[in-house]
């Protein structure tokens, strides 16, 4: 049996079955490479979107660095056999600065530059991310950060965008109308997750604050919002808060439905509450759609 070098990093790993390279036939060189994705013949279909998914990549939202979940896609035409798929992360590295700017300006760019590398149509981006924000205790108003889920979504065709949603996850309190009519003391209360997605007028701007209003008509129409941190005074404060405004999820889903129509940006929304019930071992869940 070959003895090898073992006080060295190359003779361990013969030692532990590595090999040398073979001598290979096929060309090392890029410029004498097969490029495959750019054969063109009849390829039966165009298709809607390839690109790459569940790339995760840091972005920057309102002052915090997070991680970034992204979606990347463009059309591809029915003659083309494939995207040049490195093409994505060095569109989006194109943009990056300490981390991707997440908004909707920035997006576009990104989305532009891809299309235009990808001389394709159109590109759609979906990124997942958590949004970070200050939160004060409402009685003794100490600052804590609290969060909230976010996806922006958006396509391009050209240099105009054609679809352009934001989706918001954020948690509250709900306290049952039906517990509190029928006890003698107390009400069952649970945590409820409340879900919009609100399709804007893709070319139109958005208030600046438009993250914040969908999350206030989210969280003041639930009995309690949710805080980092709570002394007593505040505890005692959220407590009696639930037990004067309790919600059925139904009635949750409908106020935070009629906020979202007063606001003007938004020209569609889905919005869906879901209670972690705290006396069964199932959720309870309402949805509705509505377009103005
Ligand atoms: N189209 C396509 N590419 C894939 C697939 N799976 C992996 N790849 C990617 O193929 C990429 C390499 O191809 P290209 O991006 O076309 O590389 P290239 O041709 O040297 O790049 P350019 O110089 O920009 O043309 C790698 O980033 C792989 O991730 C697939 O199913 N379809």
């Amino acid at each position: 049996m070959e003895q090898y070098n073992l006080n060295t990093r190359e003779g361990r790993w013969k030692h532990f079955g590595s090999v040398d390279p073979i001598k290979g036939t096929k060309p090392t060189v890029k410029e004498q490479m097969t490029d495959l994705q750019s054969s063109k013949k009849n390829f039966l279909f165009e298709i809607d979107h390839v690109g790459i998914k569940n790339l995760t990549y840091p972005v920057r939202l309102d002052g915090y660095q997070t991680a970034g979940t992204f979606s990347l896609s463009t059309h591809l035409a029915k003659d083309e056999k494939g995207i040049n798929m490195s093409r994505i992360l060095e569109s989006v590295e194109r943009h990056y600065d300490n981390g991707l700017p997440l908004d909707f300006k920035t997006l576009k760019d990104v989305l532009i530059t891809l299309q235009t590398v990808m001389h394709q149509k159109n590109a759609t981006v979906d990124v997942e991310a958590k949004w970070f924000f200050d939160r004060f205790s409402p009685v003794t108003n100490l600052r804590a950060v609290g969060h909230a889920d976010t996806m922006f979504s958006l396509t391009v065709e050209g240099d105009k965008a054609t679809q352009k949603s934001l989706t918001l996850t954020a948690m509250v309190t709900t306290l049952c109308p039906c517990s509190k009519e029928i006890s003698e003391y107390s009400a069952h209360n649970q945590r409820g997750i409340v879900t919009v997605k609100a399709d804007f007028e893709p070319e139109m701007m958005l208030p600046e604050n438009f993250k914040e209003l969908m999350l206030e008509a989210m969280e003041v129409n639930a009995s309690s919002m949710l805080y980092p941190i709570l002394k007593r005074t505040d505890e005692k404060a959220v407590t009696e808060r639930a037990y004067e405004n309790p919600r059925f999820v139904e009635d949750l889903l409908r106020l935070i439905a009629a906020d979202l129509v007063e606001l003007d940006f938004i020209k569609g929304f889905t919005v869906e509450c879901r209670n972690e019930e705290s006396i069964h071992q199932h959720d309870a869940f309402a949805r509705l759609t509505y377009q103005k």
